[in-house]
């Protein structure tokens, strides 16, 4: 698998390997199955792979904003892979695994799950993915969601995405989803849109500080919202989308 370190010795090259690292090296493990809640703490990062850099989005907005909706639109058109953070989590829940309670109270509470749980759960998808371009949507919710991300996977998205959708409008959104789920009513969407403020809003601004920012007015139709997404993946074309081309070219043909 191309996201797993293959070298052993850039696995040991860092001065003070981790007990993380060491136990990759030893026994071959993907991160996702290496690290402890200890290991996690310690973990230096640096997954990488000589000559080959995933893609990554970071998908983010209030609830209702249309993430999920753009993201569907984002894999047809682009070849991406959607990872829904919140989707993630909700399979947790309904695999009953040892998390499954905690995290369904979390949600249900409209609150943050532990980052360690979060960031995981996504690593281990996209280990388990061949794709080399993803979406992840709905995370980083907070700056230490952020930075434990940063830590352990070792490298920055390479742009995000900002869904900018006004209070009432997620409101109404959410509250018609009618996807039975349980953090879909109305005190639990005031809370999100309380920890959305607090704690998500800082992230946002932490992207667009670092210039990798895009906001898109998330107020219009979902394919008027796509044409405005369009241009920001349109950019990267060269590099995201040569299997859709060549695809187009053979097809031409
Ligand atoms: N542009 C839009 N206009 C109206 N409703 C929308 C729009 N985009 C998405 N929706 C609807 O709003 C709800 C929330 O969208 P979703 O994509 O799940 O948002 P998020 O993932 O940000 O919570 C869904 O029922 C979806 O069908
Ligand atoms: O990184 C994440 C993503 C989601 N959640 C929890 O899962 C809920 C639903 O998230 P999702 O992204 O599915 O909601 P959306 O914003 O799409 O409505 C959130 O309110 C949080 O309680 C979380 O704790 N961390
Ligand atoms: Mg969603």
């Amino acid at each position: 698998m191309w996201w797993r370190v293959t070298s052993l010795s850039q696995l040991v090259s860092s001065s003070k390997p981790s007990l993380l690292n060491q136990m990759r090296a030893a026994y071959g493990l993907k991160l996702w199955q290496a690290f402890s809640t200890e290991d996690f703490k310690r973990a230096e990062g640096g997954l990488c792979h000589p000559g080959r850099t995933p893609v990554t989005t970071f998908v983010l907005g209030g609830p209702g904003s249309g993430k999920g909706t753009q993201c569907t639109k984002i894999v047809e058109t682009f070849g991406f892979t959607h990872l829904s953070a919140g989707d993630l989590l909700r399979k947790e829940i309904s695999s009953n695994t040892e998390n499954g309670a905690m995290i369904l109270n979390t949600i249900k509470e409209g609150k943050i799950v532990p980052s360690e749980v979060t960031v995981k759960l996504i690593l281990k998808a996209i280990e388990s993915s061949e794709n080399d371009r993803f979406l992840i949507d709905g995370f980083p919710r907070s700056e230490e969601n952020r930075v434990a991300y940063e830590r352990v996977v070792g490298t920055e998205p390479d742009f995000v995405l900002f869904f900018d959708c006004p209070e009432e409008e997620m409101v109404k959104r959410v509250l018609n989803r009618n996807q039975g789920r349980i953090d879909d009513n109305i005190d639990t969407v005031k809370e999100r849109l309380r920890v959305f403020t607090a704690l998500n809003l800082p992230v946002i601004k932490y992207y667009s500080g670092k210039g990798k920012l895009y906001k898109i007015d998330a107020i219009g139709t979902e394919d008027e919202i796509f044409e405005r997404v369009l241009p920001v993946f349109a950019a990267l074309r060269p590099k995201t989308c040569n299997n859709i081309l060549q695809k187009q070219a053979i097809n031409e043909k």
